[in-house]
């Protein structure tokens, strides 16, 4: 294993880490995590079997037991003492993060410090699960509610965002009094394993953080075994749609609680009376975060017909100048694909568009020069609604530029989707502003800034983009049940 130079060679594990402890696993089978950039193998790693699976659910339901007659201070102290860990190892962890995922540097560096704020935060949020206190009809009886955790979670997570996906999930959870098991996307679990080492340096009790392995094949079984096993409680799943719905589907026998962020196509609407420069800046830093790979991407650029063309002029100008590489050089500005199939959908809806009747503004396209999952960002213009980079997630480097007159016509057209994760809007005018923030079907809606997301949001999406909410005040809610006490004959 040939990878970048680690100050704390600590962080890169293995093996699962299932009851506090490294597991050797018993399985024969296992599977090979490559550097997208390079395509050279990282690591092979156990692929765990079901029953493998099975103990580590079983050590997260024991481990339940104390942590949640655990002192909230004391969580806390453990939440914190990881977001400290995590900043101190911020370059180390961007590099894993660079290394399984092909993003830049500076990306993985901010997508460290992101996640290590959700530690942070429901480091603070741990200490306020507030319950109420409330009058019945029976005026001799009070009622207290109590929100408990709600017990075992399994935590399915993506590729795009190896290390700040679980943390989002793990935060709350670990907060709430919960305790997890987590599966990483198998291109990519590095991450979830430096972060249960940190966790275990913070503090974490032996089995409320877990983490399995399997391969990208055999993850249909661990997903299944999360939703059937009457020992979780609840799954929390970040990936697509799809999957989501399968999970659910899975989860019918158990009741199991969910929490689902699943796939978007967001909006961006860009009107006459914008900030043109900032609209156009912000719009390049939403589109190719993660060169596209992101959930809250912009997907469709709608832009009004009195600056469309100077829209168009100034994003190709500053597409043409990124510089596309190894996420591990400094003077890169986006890094590379994480596979082929990635890249092939981003083809399909260049295709798409372009027989339609869309034109190519900037060209894009594969670079085998540095390898077969480096793809250089597309620009189409005079893209019709209705095309399928309209309808469907592209999650990959294409701008499509839509034309549109009026506010009514353009709210019709962003909300023609069954996805409603997050939408964009940049305008100077109020009227506008509030119109399209009130009645955009999404979960999220930007305004004049193409960079929202923060520990303190409540993230999540409606229609088929899901249910649950992580981050914020509300994050924690996810993980606990209300419980009503009712005190009778109090004056007796
Ligand atoms: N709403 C959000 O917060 C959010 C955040 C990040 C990504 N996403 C979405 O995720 C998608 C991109 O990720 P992807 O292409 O890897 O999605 P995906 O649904 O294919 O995979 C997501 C994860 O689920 C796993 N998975 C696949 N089949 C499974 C099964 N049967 N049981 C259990 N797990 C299974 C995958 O291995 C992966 O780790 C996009 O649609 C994106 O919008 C959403
Ligand atoms: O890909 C989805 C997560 C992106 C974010 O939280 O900013």
């Amino acid at each position: 294993m040939v990878g970048p130079e680690l100050k704390n060679k600590e962080l890169v594990r293995h093996t699962p880490f299932v009851n506090g402890e490294w597991l050797k696993s018993g399985s024969s089978k296992t599977f090979k995590v490559y550097d997208p950039a390079t395509e050279k193998e990282i690591i092979e790693l156990p692929d765990q079997t079901e029953e493998e699976i099975d103990e580590a659910i079983k050590a997260a339901s024991a481990a339940f037991e104390k942590v949640r007659r655990s002192n909230a201070y004391d969580r806390a102290r453990c939440l914190r003492r990881l977001y400290e860990l995590m900043i101190e190892n911020v370059d180390d962890l961007a590099k894993i993060v660079t290394w399984e995922n092909g993003k830049c540097l500076a990306e993985a560096a901010g997508e460290v410090k992101y996640a290590a704020s959700y530690f942070e935060w429901f480091s603070e949020e741990a200490k306020r699960m507030y319950g109420h206190t409330i009058q019945p009809s029976n005026g001799h009886n009070k009622v207290i509610t109590l929100k408990q955790p709600v017990g075992v979670v399994g935590l399915l997570c993506p590729f795009n965002f190896p290390i700040a996906m679980g943390a989002r999930k793990l935060a709350p959870a670990f907060a709430a009094g919960c305790t997890t098991v987590l599966k990483p996307d198998g291109q990519t679990p590095l991450s979830s394993l430096a972060l249960a080492y940190l966790a275990q340096e913070a503090g974490f009790p032996a089995g409320s953080f877990n983490v399995v392995l399997t391969s990208t094949e055999n993850t249909p079984m661990c997903g299944k075994k999360f939703c059937e096993s009457p020992a979780i409680k609840k799954v929390s799943f970040t990936g697509s749609t799809r999957v989501g719905k399968l999970l659910m589907e899975q989860s019918s026998s158990t009741l199991k609680k969910l929490s689902m962020e699943l796939g978007g196509n967001a909006p961006i609407i860009i009107f006459d009376d914008a900030d043109l420069d900032l609209a156009v800046s912000q719009s390049i830093a939403s589109k190719f975060r993660s060169l596209g790979q992101t959930c809250v991407c912009a997907n469709r650029l709608y832009v009004q017909s009195g600056v469309y063309d100077k829209f168009v002029e100034k994003f190709a100008e500053q597409t043409r100048a990124f510089k596309i590489g190894n996420g591990f050089d400094p003077n890169v500005t986006h890094g590379c694909m994480i596979n082929q199939n990635s890249i092939k959908k981003v083809e399909e809806h260049v295709h798409d568009a372009v027989s339609k009747g869309a034109s190519v503004v900037v060209e894009g396209g594969r670079l085998p020069h540095l390898g077969k999952n480096f793809y250089a960002p597309t620009v189409v213009k005079d893209v019709a609604h209705g095309m399928a980079v309209t309808q469907e997630e592209t999650f990959g480097p294409l701008a499509a530029i839509v034309k549109f007159d009026t506010k009514e016509e353009v709210l019709q057209w962003c909300n023609d989707t069954p996805y409603g994760l997050a939408s964009y809007v940049f305008s100077e005018n109020l009227n506008n502003v509030w119109y399209l923030s009130e009645y955009l079907e999404s979960g999220m809606v930007s305004v004049n800034t193409g960079l929202f997301t923060d520990a303190s949001l409540p993230f999540g999406g409606v229609k088929e983009s899901g249910f649950g909410r992580e981050g914020s005040l509300y994050g924690i809610d996810d993980y606990t049940v209300i419980k009503s006490i009712t005190l009778g004959n109090v004056y007796r």
